[in-house]
Parts: C-alpha cells; structure tokens; sequence
C-alpha cells in the first residue's frame, strides 16, 4: 500500500507510529510468510525477521513467499528478499538462527517496539514470552491448528502472559503397550518410528535410558525381557552392510520377539494372539509386487509389498548411515539417522515395519499417506486460517502502537461455531504465574573469569539477600543453595551451571515474616560499561527492584476492560491452572552437583516432546 492509502485507512497519527516502529518477527513459516507480506505493505517501517530452518518442499502449498528454487535456502533470508520487492523502501533485517541462541539477549528484544510470534513449538514460544517480559516488549502472540487460530496480546504487568495458562502436555504411550501390546496403528507407528529407527540407526534405548526397570515394579520383568531383547537387537547391528542383515533384523523384531510375547499365554486371554512372519514364505511369495509399492502413499500395501519397501528402505537407510560413518572424524559425534516425516527412506521404513507389525496383532494397516500425517503429528495446515491469523495480529498490534490495551483482545478463528472470528477481553496477569510474576535484572559476567561464587557475592552485597537463597538455571536444575556450596568455585561460562548464558533464577527462600522478595530472573547482558582491571567479574546492570511476595492473593484486574465480553467462542480461555506451585520455566526444578543431573527417565516413549499441535490419539 502507498503511505498515503494507510494514512487514509488508519489516520494520521497511527500510521506515523507504525511507520516509526522497529519490530521482530519470529518464524517466517505459514503465519510468518503473511505476517511478514502484511507488514510491509501496511508500512511498518523497520521489520527484522528470524528463522532457524530452511525451505522445504512440503512448505511452498502455503508459505507463498518461496517457491520451488528456494528449496533449501534460509527462510528468513528469502523470506526479506521476497518482501522486499512488494516495498522497496521498507528496511528488512534476517537472522537464518534460532530466537533462543544467546547473542539474542535482552537488550537486542528491547530494540524493538513489538514482537510478533509465528512459531511451531512451545519452547521458543516460552522463551520470546519470557525475554518479552523481561525486555518489556509488548508480544503478539499467535498458533494456528487446522481450522483453528488464535492471537493473543501479552504486555509485562497489564495481561495474562503465555505461560499463565497451563499448556497441554505431549502424548505418551506406556512402553508395554508400544513393546508388548499394541492395539491401534498408532502404536505401531510410534514403535516404528521412535524405538525401531533409534535402536538400529542412533541411540539405542539402552544407551539413552527409556527403559527403567526400577521405576515400575509390577512390570519389572516384561522390562527386563525388552532390555535383553533390545540388546540381541544390537548385537545385530554390527552385521549392518552383509547380505544377510535384513533377513536377521527381520526374524528378531517379526519373528523372535513375537514368537516370545505369544507364548505369555495370560496376555491373550482376551484377545487374539499375535502371528509370527516367516521371511522365506513371504520372500518365496509369488505374487507381482516390487518396492516400488512406496510411490502410491494412499493405497494399502499388501504383506509382500511392505515386506519389499521394508527390506529397500532398510537397504537406503544403512547405506547412508555407513557413508556417514566412514565420513566422521573421531571428534564427531556418533552418526546417525532419525525419522523426519519429510525423508522418504525413513518415511517407508517406517511405514512398512508399522503395517508389518500391525499385521502380527491384528490392526488395521495405514497408508504411507496416513503414516505421515501420524508419524510426524501433523494435523495439516490451512493457508486460509494462516492468512486470517495474520491479519489479525496486525489488527491487534494497532492496538499496543496506540497505548489503547482495553480495546486489544484475545481472538479466535474456528470453523464449527456461528461466527468464524471470536474474541475475549485480555485478564491481568495471574499472580501465581513464576514467569510474569518475577522480577526482571540484567546482569554481565566476564566469560574467563566469573564463578557462581562471584554473582552470590554480588546477591548479597548489592541486593541485600540473606543467607537463604537458591538459584535455578533455565534448564530448571538448582545450582546453588545453603547446602550446595560446591559449585561457588565453578565458572559461569559451563553449560551445567548457566545453562548456555541464557537466565539464573534467584530465589529468596526467607520465612514469610522476614517478608521475601518474588524470584528474580537475571538476564545476562554486554556489560554496558568497558571493563577494567579492577571491574568485578559479575556486575548488575542498570536499576533493579524486587518487590516482596504478596501477603495475599490479589486477583483485581490491573485495567478496566471497556468492551463486553464475547461469549460465543467454542474454544474459550486456555484451561486455567490456578495453582500457585513454583515452578522454574515451567519445570520442577532438579538439584546439580557435580556433572549435570542425569535426566530422570521413565518408562514412557514420548511421541513428540515439543510440538503444540499434536494429534490426539487416546491410548
Ligand atoms: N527456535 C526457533 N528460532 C527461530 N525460528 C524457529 C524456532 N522454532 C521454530 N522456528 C520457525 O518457526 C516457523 C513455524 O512455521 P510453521 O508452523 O509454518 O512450521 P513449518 O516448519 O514451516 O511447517 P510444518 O511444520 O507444517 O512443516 C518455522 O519456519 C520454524 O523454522
Ligand atoms: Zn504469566
């Protein structure tokens, strides 16, 4: 649009403040493309785009700034290319990165007026949340799932903030029903994709700890029979590249191991048995098929034709695991391969060892189309709902650009109800939130020199802390309290101990009548001042106020909301969480002495750790 035509559609003094404004935009995929084109044309006048990935095909049906030459480009940076054609004067700036990479520190997200999240994972969502709050940034906040979006305005002390509201928790299956017993596709897709593919081309279970016989006593032998089976399964492995590599794979996982579980006869009282295959039977099948099955994704395959993409795809995959294997040097780590919804050879083999698998127990195959869409929890996205998100995150970014937070909302996009766009007032920050409700500081810490003994030293001295406090990483792990002295002397450039530079969560673990400060979450910064030789190693930046713990709860809104709330929206709040438990980044957080905590495993094989839009498939 000309300057004129937005002056004409917003007036004057809006789009002089849009044209001043400096904003981010995190992901330039389906929201990220429109959001980025929607910018531009309304006048923006400085845009920087980030994005960690570069173009697939799967994504040009939708983000419409890339076409098929860019295919493997950095998004961000085609992305501004593109943009930049439909307004030549607007100043872009691309990062082909990821948003939680510590050179985006706090000050870098206070540079900007607004922040617009376009992202796919709950994690980087948290994270901008929490630098936003930190930064004091006003974010718009934004998801779509299918038919259904969502946009969200988050202002540090005015609105509920993203981690307000409890975020729903990925999908797991029991390791029994994966191993032992599967009833439905899916947990022969999951056993497939996330215990098959791992065991045979990265890390086995054993080395990475899914299966812990100690956590789950009633089942403690099943365990141990899995781990020893698991283990034959290694043994295996070291013939990957003979003739006979297939065939052995193939006897262990549809023979054997079936061949075992069927004779545990109280199993399958209630159901049908499970039925071994016999590899020479379906090799000596003369039936016309070939693996060339693998090109028709929507038709089901018959057992000669999985048996044939399974014994192909397996070929591919151990093929390309040796080249990687004789490309690394001894400082690599090891090679290996894991399933992507977006790699054919490990799309067919997981496709053909599933339906292979369900054969045995008797559930219904799935087509290799079905198994993408399962295997890599897609529920697919619509261009349209992307667009309309889009447009509505700038709709509510006039909103924050006129100081006008009562007339912002929360909006809905959906398909099944009266009206496709819903909205709801914006609630005030919920006070037992631990993320918007700390305080925010910056720190800077010399690299070489600072210790965690330097920065408590500073708590107390500067900050006026007494002697119970705690401070927790952002990987959630205590790193020091009263009783956890030995890491004073270590530096805070280690992993285990700052967890990549990112935030330490301070907190005052006084009685309730010495009245204790709320958490503070300190953010590390470029000291602003040039160090000297006598500049302590760790110094606080700028002014710094922690307010003390609330008495009581105080739930009062922070402002009025001028407008009626809209009670048509199927979708409604997030599910409200309304515990006060403090929880470190959302996590309980892990004492650290010494090495690294070892991560507590359990006996539950995690569909997909980070995704927001999973399928739900009840177990
Ligand atoms: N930590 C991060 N830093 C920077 N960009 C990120 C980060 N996490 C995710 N993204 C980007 O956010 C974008 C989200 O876009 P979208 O939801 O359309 O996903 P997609 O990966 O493009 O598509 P799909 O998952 O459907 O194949 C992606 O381009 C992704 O690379
Ligand atoms: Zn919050």
């Amino acid at each position: 649009m000309r300057p004129s035509s937005i002056k004409r559609s917003v007036g004057v003094d809006l789009a002089h403040r849009i044209q001043k404004s400096r904003v981010l935009l995190v992901g330039a995929g389906g929201i990220g493309c429109e959001l980025l084109k929607n910018l531009v044309l309304t006048g923006f006048g400085e845009v920087h785009i980030i994005d960690l990935d570069t173009i697939d095909l799967s994504n040009l049906n939708r983000q419409f700034l890339f076409r098929h030459e860019h295919i493997k480009k950095p998004k961000a940076l085609v992305a501004k290319e593109v943009a930049q054609k439909f307004q030549p004067s607007a100043k872009l700036e691309a990062y082909h990165a990821n948003i939680m990479d510590h050179q985006f520190n706090v000050d870098w997200f206070a540079g900007f007026n607004i922040v617009f999240n376009a992202l796919d994972n709950i994690s980087a969502r948290r994270h901008v949340n929490h630098m936003c709050l930190a930064a004091g940034v006003p974010l718009i906040e934004s998801g779509t799932t299918g038919f259904n979006g969502q946009v969200q305005v988050i202002e540090k002390g005015k609105t509920e903030c993203y981690d307000c509201n409890e975020k729903e928790t990925p999908k797991t299956y029991p390791i029994c029903t994966l191993r032992s017993n599967p009833t439905q596709p899916i947990h022969c897709i999951v056993w497939a994709k996330s215990w098959l593919i791992p065991e045979l081309f990265g890390e086995s279970e054993d080395e990475s700890g899914t299966i812990d016989s100690t956590e789950d006593a009633e089942n403690a032998d099943e365990i141990q029979k899995l781990r020893e089976e698991a283990l034959a399964l290694k043994e295996i492995r070291e013939s990957m590249g003979s003739d006979d590599f297939c065939r052995k794979v193939f006897e262990k996982v549809f023979k054997v191991d079936i061949e075992r579980l069927r004779g545990m006869e109280d199993m399958w009282k209630e159901r049908q048995p499970p039925d071994a295959l016999e590899y020479d039977s379906i090799e000596q099948d003369p039936a016309l098929s070939s693996p060339a099955a693998s090109k028709e994704d929507r038709r089901e395959w018959t057992l000669k034709e999985n048996f044939l993409v399974f014994k192909d795809s397996l070929d591919r995959l151990s093929k390309r695991l040796k080249e990687l294997v004789e490309k690394a040097t001894s400082s690599d780590p090891k090679p290996q391969l894991l399933f992507d919804k977006d790699d054919e050879d490990t799309l067919d083999f997981v496709t053909a060892a599933a339906n292979l698998r369900s054969i045995i127990f008797h559930i219904p195959q799935k087509t290799k189309f079905d198994t993408k869409q399962m295997a890599g929890n897609i529920i697919p996205a619509i261009a349209t709902t992307n667009a309309m998100t889009a447009g509505l995150c700038v709709l509510q970014s006039f909103k924050v650009l006129q100081d006008d937070l009562s007339q912002a909302k929360m909006v809905f996009l959906e398909r099944s109800g009266a009206r496709a766009i819903n909205s709801d007032s914006l609630d005030p920050p919920k006070p037992g939130c631990s993320i918007c409700s700390s305080a925010h500081g910056r720190v800077a810490a010399d690299q070489e020199r600072a210790t965690l003994g330097d920065l408590v030293e500073i708590l107390r001295s500067d900050l006026e802390y007494g002697e119970e406090l705690s401070i927790v990483n952002s990987a959630g792990q205590v790193i020091y309290d009263p009783d956890l002295e030995e890491n004073l002397t270590r530096k805070l450039s280690e992993p285990a101990i700052t967890n990549g530079f990112s935030f330490l969560t301070i907190r005052d673990e006084d009685d309730q009548d010495q009245d204790p400060r709320v958490n503070l979450d300190l953010f590390f910064v470029e000291r602003q001042e040039p160090a000297s030789e006598d500049s302590k190693p760790v110094t606080l930046q700028g002014t710094l106020e922690i307010p003390r713990k609330p008495k009581k709860k105080n739930t009062e809104p922070v402002f009025e909301d001028a407008s009626t709330a809209n009670g048509t929206s199927g979708l409604g709040k997030r599910k409200r969480d309304g515990e006060d438990e403090v929880m470190t980044n959302g996590h309980v957080a892990k004492k650290v002495a010494g090495e690294q905590a070892n991560g507590d495993s359990d006996d539950l094989i995690v569909l997909d750790e980070e995704d927001s839009g999973a399928i739900l498939i009840d177990d």
